[in-house]
């Protein structure tokens, strides 16, 4: 028997687990020391800290939507759609950051926006993986991240995998619908485009509720993440222009012209489209 002297492996364990401190769990000596301001302007805490919630935000977005598009694919549509929920409360915090960044005047950016350098939100890759994970494949933001193999290789598996609205189309395709057969296994590498076929399927889903009930969720919680996705787009665009007007963005495009066009592009297009032929 045990006198108590010798402990476990498990024991060291659990006593590390138990002398463990928040900041410890947390790692918040790393998290608390990465404010670092390039110049001595005030209002650039707000700028550093606004842009790493939003990419903590974005990390717990893609964590959801990966897992989702599994499940999905696996059939497992109501534990995808607990997932597909907390994506779009999640939107809606990161679209609140506009509401504080917009105190943020022309005046004070002027004054550290040439200490940014070259450096623009258009290099997020946590941002292009969403856009990944949500279909929209363009190819010129791989290139950007040429420059780092093992970053370049992790947006390229993303690029090159089917989006959420692949997957939710094979659902349609294991319901029964007659889905155009070139949509099964295409290249994902391309950008999606409206099909017929696909809208046919979700007009009925609409039309037969009770029968196709986890389809009619499914397709209802990807509208509001195109929703709210849009929604940040535009916050985006009119913040942009209110700090900086249309001076060319530091990352090399027109800026807010540039912005605005994004903002065309439509995620889940049948989606929408039914809402006027139902
Ligand atoms: C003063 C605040 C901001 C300004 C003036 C600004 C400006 C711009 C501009 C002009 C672009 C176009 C690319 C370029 O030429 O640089 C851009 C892109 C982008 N910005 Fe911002 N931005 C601001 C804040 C933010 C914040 C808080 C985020 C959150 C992470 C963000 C994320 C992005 C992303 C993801 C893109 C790429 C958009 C796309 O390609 O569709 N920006 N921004
Ligand atoms: N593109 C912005 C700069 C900018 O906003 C930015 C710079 C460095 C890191 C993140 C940024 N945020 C979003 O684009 C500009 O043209 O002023």
């Amino acid at each position: 028997m045990s006198n108590g002297d010798s402990k476990t492996n498990e024991n060291v364990h659990t006593d590390f687990k138990e002398r463990m401190t928040y900041g410890e769990y947390l790692n918040l000596d790393r998290l608390l020391s990465s404010q670092n301001r390039l110049s001595e302007h005030h209002d650039e805490m707000l700028f550093i800290v606004i842009h790493q919630v939003s990419e903590l935000w974005m990390k717990l977005i893609l964590h959801e939507l990966r897992a989702a598009i599994d499940l999905i694919r696996e059939g497992e549509i109501q534990e995808a759609l607990k997932m597909l929920s907390r994506v779009s409360k999640t939107q809606t915090q990161i679209i609140h950051a506009w509401d504080v960044l917009s105190t943020l005047t022309p005046a004070e950016y002027i004054q550290f926006r040439d200490d940014l350098g070259q450096a623009s939100g258009f290099q997020s890759y946590q941002y292009r993986m969403v856009e990944f994970a949500l279909g929209y494949k363009t190819p010129h933001v791989l290139k950007i991240y040429e420059k780092d193999p093992e970053l370049h290789q992790e947006l390229k598996n993303a690029y090159e995998a089917p989006g959420i609205y692949d997957a939710a189309i094979e659902r349609l395709v294991e319901a029964g619908f007659k889905i155009n057969p070139d949509l099964i296994n295409r290249d994902y590498t391309t950008i999606y485009q409206s099909d017929a076929t696909v809208e046919k399927a979700w007009e009925q889903v609409y039309k037969d509720v009770d029968k196709y009930w986890d389809l009619y969720q499914l397709a209802e919680k990807l509208v509001d993440i195109e929703d709210w996705f849009q929604q940040w787009r535009f916050r985006h665009m009119k913040t942009v222009e209110r700090i900086i007007g249309h001076k060319t963005g530091t990352g090399g495009s027109s800026g807010v012209g540039y912005l605005k066009k994004v903002l065309d592009h439509r995620f889940f297009p049948e989606l929408w489209d039914i809402r006027t032929t139902l």
